[in-house]
């Protein structure tokens, strides 16, 4: 990857504001392309029980083992407002209107790209993301039936020009999903409020957009065991970002 910003990484970028919150104001994101960032933003991405959090540990084990220190985050709830706010996503007991729950979604969204991604990726850093925008598409979309371009223009205010190096989509049938959940003891699960045919929606949404991105989007059989699974996703990374993952290639 080019650890060279490109000029649209610059020009409109202002010093964030001194603000209490000291966010940056609206309009002052880079409009970035892969690799514009020193940084390198892994996404993990497949449906509830496909294996996302279990990749995205052993990535960061293996990474920790070659002095390269990755930085681990989630959507919803990788920031201490997305932790709120994860709460009331999830909480069977409180329905939400499909547009009240998107708008939470990008809300985390936003917060976890502003204070958590952008930071660590102007510091040159490797963040590993458990999900981003593509579950916004495949579940609210594609499962929920809201207007694909309604979530697309709300994914990219709350992206700010941010886009994943490379994605990795944990893909799975629904009915094997909907094992692991019940064997992982989850409470009431998403897939029993939800149900399967949601689920299928939220596949065939998730693999139609590795067909878009097909050039950052990697499919895995998430049936596979997690040793092999996790060998495949680091010679993928060798490949494609050659030296950045070598011994002691810490950028950090
Ligand atoms: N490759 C795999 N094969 C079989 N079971 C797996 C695999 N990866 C993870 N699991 C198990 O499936 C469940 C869900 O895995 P997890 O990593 O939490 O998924 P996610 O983060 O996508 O919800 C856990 O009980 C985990 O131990
Ligand atoms: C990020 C995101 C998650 N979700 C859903 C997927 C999950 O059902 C739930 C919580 O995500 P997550 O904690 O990743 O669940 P799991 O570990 O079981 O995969 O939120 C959306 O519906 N839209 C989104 O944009």
């Amino acid at each position: 990857m080019s650890m060279t910003p490109s000029p649209s990484a610059h020009s409109p970028e202002k010093t964030p504001s001194s603000s209490p919150s000291s966010l940056p104001s609206p309009g002052s994101l880079p409009r970035c392309l892969p690799g514009c960032l020193p940084g390198c933003l892994i996404v993990f991405e497949g449906m509830d029980g496909s294996g996302k959090s279990t990749q995205a540990r052993r990535l960061k084990a293996r990474l920790d083992g070659l002095s390269h220190p990755a930085v681990l985050t989630k959507e919803p709830g990788g920031t201490p407002a997305g932790a709120r706010l994860r709460e009331i996503l999830l909480d069977p007991a409180l329905p939400l209107a499909p547009e009240a729950e998107l708008f939470l979604f990008e809300a985390d969204r936003a917060m976890h790209v502003k204070t958590l991604l952008l930071p660590e990726l102007r510091a040159g850093r490797t963040v590993l993301s458990d999900r981003l925008s593509f579950a916004t598409v495949a579940y609210q979309s594609f499962g929920g039936g809201l207007s694909r371009e309604l979530v697309s223009t709300l994914n990219e205010v709350a992206l700010g020009g941010v886009v994943p190096d490379v994605t990795y989509l944990l893909d799975l049938p629904v009915s094997e999903m909907a094992r692991r959940l019940r064997e992982r003891g989850d409470g009431p699960t998403r897939f029993e409020l939800l149900g399967g045919d949601y689920f299928e929606r939220v596949r065939e949404g998730y693999l139609e957009l590795a067909r878009i991105h097909r050039g950052r989007t990697v499919v895995l059989d998430a049936t596979r065991d997690p040793e092999t699974l996790e060998g495949e996703i680091f010679e993928d990374l060798a490949r494609r970002f050659p030296g950045r993952f070598a011994t002691g290639g810490s950028p950090a």
